[in-house]
């Protein structure tokens, strides 16, 4: 392919992704007789402001799995905002765009420290509870003028351009829209961006990466909230009048409505969400009372019996049925790989690297663990076993630090771990899989991996959005690669994880464990569920990194796979730990033969 060719290739998306921008952004400017109407320029204004509150939702609902319906509230203080000090105090309308910010930024941190902990239908609750609250403050507060809102707010001026009229504003609104879109694609294309992916589902496989769920959170819901509070930033110096009646909770209910109905966790779903409901619920103003004969909020019902058959027939919205034409087709991720991320001093031949001493857990009257101790040396394999109900899961969730043990203590290379934070111990080298298996099922099995990695780069929100974080990525991305190809899935490495077989689900979740660069790997459950010849292929794998100083505890209920795998077996049974040894000697102990291995056998 000659120089010329291959920069055409490079140039051709970025020229398919400007034409249409292009074409947007100058339709003010179109002379007659293909001049576009002020009734349309208007309504795109409108369609713009939307858009960039559900741009936000995108990323806090679609991707973030929070659903809010407050976001107008934000809306209304990026408004205000700038209101209250160009009106009150004369300020220039453009320290009233950063005091909006500000106010939204302190609100949002105090606010989503709050809500942001809640989870299942109490989140939605709280949005609403905290929606409602800005909306009666904002329509009560005196020097908001109440009800009645604030009058002639100042136009805003851009390079001594005065912006007094929606057509003037039209190109400032679109620019905005675009950088926020552009803003929020650049951070799901990076290592917070798989950090947010892994949020969906509760956060503890996220948490078990590493990842500071709770400050991520916040961070996303901050995020939201600046996009609303620009929207509304816009919507005062476009209208030059605010009052309460567009931040209420009608308005909330409206934005989210926009998000799902464009497809709630794709971007452009978020401009096209808002295109459809400005326009239909204009033109159904509009018709309704001439096909009715009277007046009345007729479209609101219509409104809702479209939304039922949208969720019924397109429950991810109508942006996958116009993705096809305008979006391109997911490439393979190239990346040249930079200098290898950072390794942790390994321990010596026999340390002990897991010292399990006394733990213990009970769950109301219930003694799930009972004062179980056990070691696992450098390079070894050790299995837990035991029947059901034994206490087996529980313990290694004591282990990885996804339940707090109520005594006894562990100790992970010298330092005691028990009651510390599941991030945190993943961060001292501790790598796990779930029983259950946790991936992101829509990324590729190189991303899935790659979030492993998390702790390992350092590239944050603002780097990520401002794709300053090209280097870091490309580092990740490289490690993340070289862990697919060593549990074998490197021909697996662009495909969707959720098209893998199970038993290729498995080995992902082991590649994503030791992309941490793991010291102790906790594998729980395995072989569940995987063929003859990928057990042999994963007891190979285990073996191989046990040889290369890798310890590795696993709970498994496969005995041939335990039995021909592992170095020594610690047995459980009602919560407590009944045998311990080398695989030969649990065989014939006839504590366990009598209490589990004769029932199997
Ligand atoms: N969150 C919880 N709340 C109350 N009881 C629990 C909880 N988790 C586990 N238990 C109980 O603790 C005991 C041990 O459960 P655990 O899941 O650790 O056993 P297991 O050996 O892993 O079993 P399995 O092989 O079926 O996974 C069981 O009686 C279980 O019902």
């Amino acid at each position: 392919m000659s120089a010329v060719q291959r920069e055409r290739l490079r140039a051709g998306p970025l020229v398919a992704c400007a034409i249409p921008w292009i074409v947007l952004l100058t339709l003010p400017l179109w002379p007659a007789p293909i001049a576009v109407p002020e009734y349309w320029i208007t309504l795109l204004d409108y369609i713009g402001l939307y858009s960039i509150v559900a741009v936000g939702l995108v990323l806090l609902t679609g991707i973030g799995g929070m659903t809010s319906f407050g976001q107008a509230a934000f809306v209304g203080l990026g408004a205000y905002s700038t209101a209250v000090l160009t009106t009150q105090y004369g300020l220039s309308p453009w320290i009233g765009l950063v005091a909006g910010i500000v106010v939204t930024t302190l609100a949002a941190a105090l606010i989503g420290a709050v809500t942001m902990r809640l989870s299942g239908h109490y989140l939605p609750l709280g949005t609403i509870a905290w929606g409602l609250s800005l909306f009666f403050l904002f329509g009560n507060l005196d020097w908001l003028g109440k009800y009645d809102g604030i009058n002639g707010i100042p136009a805003l001026g851009v390079l001594g351009w005065t912006l007094d009229s929606g057509r003037r504003m039209y190109v400032l609104i679109w620019i905005v829209v675009a950088v926020a879109m552009l803003s929020v694609r650049n951070l799901l294309d990076s290592r917070s961006g798989r950090a947010i992916r892994a949020l969906r589902g509760g956060g503890a496989m996220a948490e078990a990466m590493g990842v500071d769920t709770a400050r991520l959170k916040i961070a996303i819901f901050i995020h939201a909230a600046v996009l609303a509070s620009l929207s509304g930033f816009l919507y005062a110096h476009l209208q030059r009048a605010v009052n309460p009646t567009p931040f209420g909770l009608n308005y909330g209910i409206q934005y989210l409505f926009m998000a799902v109905v464009g497809g709630v966790s794709h971007v452009g779903g978020a401009v096209l969400g808002a295109a459809v409901l400005t326009v239909l619920q204009d033109w159904l103003q509009s018709v309704l009372p001439r096909w009715l004969g009277s007046n009345g909020n007729y479209e609101i019902i219509v409104f809702g019996v479209l939304m039922i058959a949208l969720l019924q027939f397109a429950r991810d919205g109508l942006w996958p049925m116009v993705a096809r034409f305008v979006e391109r087709p997911r490439r393979a991720r190239r990346f040249a790989a930079g200098a290898a991320l950072p390794t942790r001093a390994k321990p010596a031949d026999a340390e002990a690297v897991l010292v399990v001493d006394a733990i213990r857990k009970t769950f109301g009257g219930l003694v799930a663990v009972n004062d179980v101790s056990f070691r696992v040396a450098a390079g070894e394999i050790v299995g837990l076993i035991g029947p059901n109900g034994a206490g087996k899961s529980t313990t290694f969730n004591l282990v990885s630090g996804a339940l707090a043990a109520s005594g006894g203590a562990i100790h992970f290379r010298g330092e005691r771990i028990d009651g510390r934070p599941a991030r945190k111990i993943a961060a001292r080298g501790i790598g796990r899989t779930f029983q259950h298996v946790k991936i992101m099922p829509r990324m590729s099995v190189l991303d899935n991996v790659a979030l492993g990695a998390h702790r390992r780069a350092g590239a944050g929100i603002w780097r990520s959005m401002l794709r300053l974080d090209r280097h870091d990525e490309a580092r990740l991305l490289a490690e993340a690669a070289r862990q697919v190809e060593r549990v074998g899935l490197g021909a697996h490495l662009d495909d969707e994880a959720g098209s893998l077989a199970l038993g290729q689900q498995r080995v992902l979740e082991i590649a994503r464990a030791l992309c941490a660069d793991p010291v102790l790997l906790l594998l729980d459950e395995p072989a569940a569920g995987l063929r003859f010849q990928e057990k042999q292929a994963l007891a190979r794998l285990l073996r191989k990194l046990s040889d290369d100083g890798m310890s590795i505890l696993l709970v498994e209920h496969d005995m041939d796979f335990v039995m021909n795998l592992t170095d020594h077996l610690v047995v459980m049974e009602f919560g407590t730990r009944i045998a311990e040894g080398t695989p030969d000697e649990i065989r014939t102990n006839q504590t366990v033969l009598d209490a589990y291995l004769g029932g199997v056998e």
